[in-house]
């Protein structure tokens, strides 16, 4: 993997590049996990089925695949130490569970390699497929997320939560998923400017090698949740030399062209985008208000209009699904069509 500052520079322009200029980031994981039987109403929420259901995470990782992904985040979104440990694990055993989402994604893209090179797919040399190059991406999840409460929704964590508190907070998750053989740290869903500084400075002080992306949630398209400024948050992540893209995921898609905007106004690098389906979670319940999220295909009829605005890897967050990510994965691969009419067949 790359290591140092010209290698990670580069790290996210050679992807692009060998993916055709844009790409397909995978979609929701754990809404995934649910719509297939697990039930998630527990602290550790997807990272339940990281005891309970390893398979499914497997299956919904090879799914991803087959609908196009160039991109599979791995189940650790709500997989901390500290949570684990609350149910009894022992600290040996929660780092073992976070290093197990890192293989299961990566056995993931094996079984999708080896199912290719048996159809039989266009190949390299180096045993990876040329129009289709797969990265595993670990996810990390915010404080917020640890929290179970869906304070990832409000990035409101008191004044008791400093800096400190944070760094402290991830700081041996991210070094174990930094060295699990992972090809980037997904720092999504980010509610607050704190905690983006406190990434940025933990990559920094532990001297971690792979790249990273930082991805913000917003819900009214000017201000990340907590109501700090995009332009903010977008720079931190800027400065920070390890971050190879900069975006926004968990969002509705209505306010994601305006977010593209506020995040190129500060950076030049790649843009990342993963809404949701624009529902509203209701954290008591662990449940989704559903009939408020727009459709596949409408949400496939903005990536036109994203892509224009400056973004290129495109996926989607919670409460979308293979099917959503095949139609961005067609849309993208349609290069002749002028964005307009950038229509998509589900
Ligand atoms: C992005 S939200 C839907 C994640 C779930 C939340 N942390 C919870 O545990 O309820
Ligand atoms: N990668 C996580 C993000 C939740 S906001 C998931 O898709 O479950
Ligand atoms: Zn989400």
């Amino acid at each position: 993997m790359v290591s140092g500052s010209n290698g990670t520079t580069s790290f996210m322009t050679d992807f692009l590049q060998k993916c055709g200029g844009y790409s397909v980031v995978d979609g929701g994981f754990a809404t995934e996990l649910e719509r297939h039987g697990a039930d998630l109403n527990d602290p550790l929420w997807s990272a339940k089925c990281l005891v309970s259901s390893p398979h499914l995470v497997r299956k919904v990782h090879l799914d991803y695949l087959d609908a196009g992904a160039n991109i599979i985040i791995t189940a650790s979104y709500q997989a901390t130490i500290q949570g684990f440990e609350a149910k009894g694990f022992s600290t040996e055993e929660a780092e073992a569970l976070l290093r197990r989402s890192v293989e299961i994604a990566c056995e993931a893209r094996e079984i999708y390699y080896d199912r290719c090179m048996k159809d039989s797919c266009d190949f390299t040399g180096s045993g990876r497929i040329s129009s289709h190059p797969v990265l595993v991406a670990a996810s990390v999840g915010s404080y917020g997320a640890y929290l179970a409460d869906g304070s990832e929704y409000s990035g409101d964590y008191g004044d008791a939560v400093s800096l400190e508190t944070l760094k402290e907070f991830h700081r041996r998750r991210v070094l174990i998923l930094a060295n699990s053989g992972a090809d980037l740290i997904a720092f999504e869903t980010i509610p607050n400017k704190l905690e983006a500084k406190a990434y940025a400075e933990l990559l920094e002080e532990e001297g971690i090698t792979i790249p990273a992306w930082f991805s913000f949630n917003s819900k009214d398209g000017i201000n990340v949740v907590s109501g700090d400024s995009i332009l903010e948050c977008a720079s931190i992540a800027d400065s920070c030399e390890q971050v190879v893209a900069v975006g926004i995921n968990c969002t509705a898609p209505r306010f994601i062209h305006g977010l593209i905007l506020s995040v190129r106004k500060v950076t030049s690098k790649p843009v990342i985008i993963y809404p949701n389906s624009g529902e509203t979670y209701n954290a008591e319940l662990k449940k989704w208000v559903e009939s408020t999220g727009v459709r596949d295909e409408d949400f496939v009829s903005y990536i036109g209009k994203w892509r224009d605005a400056g973004a290129s890897l495109f996926g989607g967050c919670c409460r979308t699904t293979p099917n959503t990510i095949k139609a961005i994965s067609r849309v993208l691969s349609n290069k002749s069509l002028p964005s307009a009419n950038l229509n998509i067949q589900m």
